[in-house]
């Protein structure tokens, strides 16, 4: 689990997060949503350390995060899988390679201990016979997968997505959610993950906290989305023809 208590985050004096309550649930999909330029990244990024905080606090589960040395922050960085937009794999190196690489890095597992992981991350996101392609020859749907095998090679306990569906067709991006929903869920992993997409929402949102403005506007489930009278939510999220007759608007 995460928690955010009372987060407060300005660039050159422009508060661009306000007051940030928020809790992030083990074994869950927790997806922040908003317009953008709400404050998503900021957050998302203030969690992980990458900007600092001006107040609040973070924890993971028990232990305070935001004002450890940079040295426990980076073992609790080793607990963190990361999913960035756009896949973000080595163009040069091979599948195999790029699964390994977080394993190369921060364990000192034999060769062939390393094989065995990436073989069982490859497996359970279904890439199988790739290990030696090349990014480029394959699909971006394939290279997601990759990149989620990637994320899950040190059996994290925290995931962060940013966009996870970005670049992908409908259907493939459903096949990815389902696949991130069902890993979240394989592995008890506390998943944070960014989103505009509603079909992601309303497909995988277990837990949704829509900022507005800098603000935590709204907080609930998918389910709850159907039922909410929160204007500046409802206007995001059926802000189309088809979702405002999904919700008879
Ligand atoms: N490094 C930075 N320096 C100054 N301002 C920043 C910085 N990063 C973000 N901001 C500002 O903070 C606000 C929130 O940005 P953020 O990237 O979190 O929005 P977002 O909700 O993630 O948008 P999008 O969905 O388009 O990615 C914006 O006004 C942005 O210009």
């Amino acid at each position: 689990m995460i928690t955010v208590k009372n987060l407060n985050k300005s660039f050159d004096g422009r508060l661009v997060l306000e007051g940030i309550n928020a809790t992030f649930e083990k074994g869950k999909t927790n997806l922040i949503i908003g317009q953008s330029g709400s404050g998503k990244t900021v957050l998302l990024k203030c969690i992980v350390g990458l900007h600092e905080v001006d107040s609040g606090e973070i924890y993971y589960n028990d232990t305070r995060f935001d004002n450890l040395n940079f040295r426990d922050k980076k073992k609790i960085r080793q607990t963190i899988g990361m999913l960035f937009q756009g896949s973000a794999l080595f163009d040069s190196a091979t599948v195999e390679e790029n699964v390994m690489f977080p394993l190369d890095m921060f364990t000192t597992m034999s060769h062939e201990e390393k094989l065995d992981r990436v073989n069982f991350c490859l497996n359970r996101v279904n890439i199988i016979n790739s290990n030696h392609l090349y990014p480029a020859e394959i699909s971006g749907g394939m290279k997601k997968r990759v990149a989620i095998a990637r994320a899950i090679a040190l059996n994290p306990e925290f995931l962060f997505c940013d966009e996870p569906n970005s670049g992908l067709d409908p259907k493939t991006a459903v096949v990815i959610d389902q696949l991130i929903k069902e890993i979240t869920e394989e592995f008890n992993i506390t998943t944070i993950i960014n989103t505009h997409d509603m079909n992601s929402v309303m497909g995988i949102g277990d837990k949704v906290i829509f900022i507005h403005n800098g603000k935590k506007w709204w907080e609930g489930s998918k389910e709850n989305i159907l039922d909410s009278d929160n204007k500046e939510l409802n206007d995001f999220v059926f802000s189309t023809e088809l979702t405002r007759k999904i919700k008879g608007l």
